[in-house]
């Protein structure tokens, strides 16, 4: 398999919708066209949880795919959210996607497993299925350690090992599983890209990765493009520096409250940089309490990203 370059910045965008909930394909192509547009964003990962992948219809789906596809003209690939609970299932839906135009798929643990814990091997069998059956590159999920869905090293480990699986998005969110993990996969799985996507602790994870996958990347693409290139020059004061100028932002989006939240401060917050003209969003996502989209608006000027 010829691998997918991602060591950069890799936006995981919004989807927009329209006042009355419709995917807005006329905003995605403003969305895609302007973060393909920007050097160092190496792709875009459509469907994800920023991007209310899981609150549309398989038809709806691939239309966001296809128009996504589009946006960035073949520049950059485009990378599809692979969500649904059973390994077939998701199996199908990763050929959707691939129909749609997608060249590569972030398989997310299947949903029970966050609340019930998964049988050994169970991961390692879902990575392979799906891209046995499918033929899609797969980039491996690393979901927070405090929910049963997080796999153990060995697991990782196993998983990246598999045919098919280039890419990591680590969001282990427990640093000392950080700290001791990611230089056993680095020495073990060297060819595996390795993305962090701790929208809110991005300055501790940026000096051990290849990039970032992250909706922040959607947001506020040309600082995170400084501070990956700020982490792998090993410079903590460039990094420091930008991650202060970023805290406004960072706070206003990402510790709101719930990373729920965030991707409605998300969509504020490119409403204020100009790229959508709304910041409607789909249930259960809900409007975020008023006064907010003028917080989001002053955080992004206090950091250079609106006049
Ligand atoms: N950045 C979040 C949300 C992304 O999918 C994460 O860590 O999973």
């Amino acid at each position: 398999m010829k691998s997918i370059d991602l060591k950069g910045l890799v936006p995981a965008p919004v989807t927009p919708f329209t006042r009355d909930g419709a995917v807005d394909h006329a905003a995605i192509q403003r969305l895609g066209s302007w973060l393909g547009s920007i050097d160092g964003v190496k792709g875009l990962t459509v469907l994800g949880h920023a991007g209310e992948g899981t609150f549309m219809t398989p038809d709806e789906q691939m239309a966001v795919i296809e128009s996504f596809v589009k946006s960035v003209d073949g520049k950059i690939p485009v990378i599809a959210g692979i969500t649904l609970e059973g390994t077939q299932v998701a199996a199908l839906e990763a050929k959707r996607a691939i129909k749609a135009g997608a060249s590569a798929g972030l398989v997310y643990p299947s949903h029970g497993w966050l609340r019930f814990g998964y049988q050994k091997g169970a991961p390692q069998d879902r990575y392979r299925a799906i891209h046995e059956e499918s033929g899609l590159p797969l980039i491996l999920f690393q979901y927070p350690d405090a929910t049963k869905a997080t796999y153990n090293l060995e697991t990782q480990l196993e998983i990246a090992a598999q045919p098919g699986v280039f890419a990591m998005k680590n969001g282990v969110r427990n640093m000392r599983r950080w700290d001791t993990e990611i230089p056993v996969i680095r020495r073990e799985r060297p060819e595996l890209q390795i993305l962090t996507c701790h929208d809110e602790y991005l300055l501790h994870t940026m000096f051990d990765v290849d990039g970032a996958l992250v909706g922040y990347g959607s947001l506020a693409p040309e600082p995170l493009i400084e501070l990956i290139a700020a982490g792998k020059a090993r410079d903590y004061k460039a990094a420091r520096a930008i991650h202060d100028r970023l805290l406004p932002v960072t706070r206003n989006v990402y510790h709101r409250g719930s990373h729920m939240e965030g991707t409605v401060a998300l969509k504020h917050g490119l409403v204020a940089r100009g790229i959508l003209e709304h910041a409607t969003v789909r249930s259960p996502l809900l409007p975020l309490p008023e006064g907010a989209d003028a917080e989001i608006a002053a955080a992004l000027r206090s950091a250079g990203l609106v006049d």
